[in-house]
């Protein structure tokens, strides 16, 4: 599992204004540094693709470079990781994307933990593909788990690389136990645990409502 706070750099600073609740209230920003956290964690992955030697004519003379071999497919759960997956589709510009709608669906009873709801899925021909999942928050995995499973009944990726901005454990445990295909974890920052109701603690909060509002 790649863990991005590990290492100072500019992401903790956006990572710290995330969770801060006073940033939270300029939703704008908040937003924005989802999308900052999007383009580091592209440029993470971007170092385990494969290039391929292109000669490129400056204006003086001739450079070996070297271009990605096959773009990966950026896959965004909505609502909350459409800032997140912006900050992918503006490092990985070429890719293909695929959308996928689901949400928590919190029981009265929270003893019976969550439901996720999975309303729409389009996607790209995944088949030997590399792709880029991409959701903020690895809860309690539920949502990165039914998706990889609905996205296996169109095919079979090549490898999956699971980027979060904050997981909890018991998320990072529930999908080490329950994805049966190759893939890599990816994330900014471990956090303590859930709590009775499965948000991560300490976290940020709800995600989706901080960068859209209250959903009904
Ligand atoms: O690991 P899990 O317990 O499944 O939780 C993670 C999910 O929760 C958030 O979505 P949410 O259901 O709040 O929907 P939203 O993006 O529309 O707010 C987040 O974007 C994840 O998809
Ligand atoms: O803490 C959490 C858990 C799931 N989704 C969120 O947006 N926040
Ligand atoms: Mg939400």
């Amino acid at each position: 599992m790649f863990i991005l706070e590990k290492n100072n750099s500019v992401a903790n600073h956006f990572l710290a204004e995330l969770r801060d609740k006073n940033h939270q209230k300029d939703r704008l920003r908040f937003r924005r540094n989802l999308e900052r956290l999007g383009e580091i964690m592209a440029y993470e992955i971007s170092k385990t693709l494969t290039y391929r030697d292109v000669y490129v004519e400056t204006p003086l003379g001739t450079k070996k470079s070297r271009l990605i071999l096959e773009q990966p497919i950026i896959i965004s759960v909505m609502r909350a990781a459409l800032p997140f997956y912006q900050g992918f589709l503006n490092f990985f510009d070429l890719a293909d994307s695929g959308f996928i709608g689901a949400y928590r669906k919190e029981e009265e009873n929270v003893n019976e933990g969550i439901e996720i709801e999975y309303l729409y899925q389009a996607t790209p021909d995944i088949n030997n593909k590399n792709l880029i999942l991409v959701d903020p928050m690895l809860a309690t995995g539920k949502s990165i788990v039914k998706t990889i499973e609905n996205l296996q009944i169109k095919g079979i990726a090549q490898n999956i690389h699971i980027v979060s901005v904050i997981a909890a454990p018991e998320g990072v445990r529930y999908v080490n136990e329950n994805v049966k295909i190759p893939f890599k974890l990816w994330i900014c920052s471990l956090d303590e645990r859930l709590n009775e109701k499965s948000y991560i603690i300490p976290g940020l909060g709800d995600a989706g409502d901080l960068c859209f509002g209250n959903k009904i």
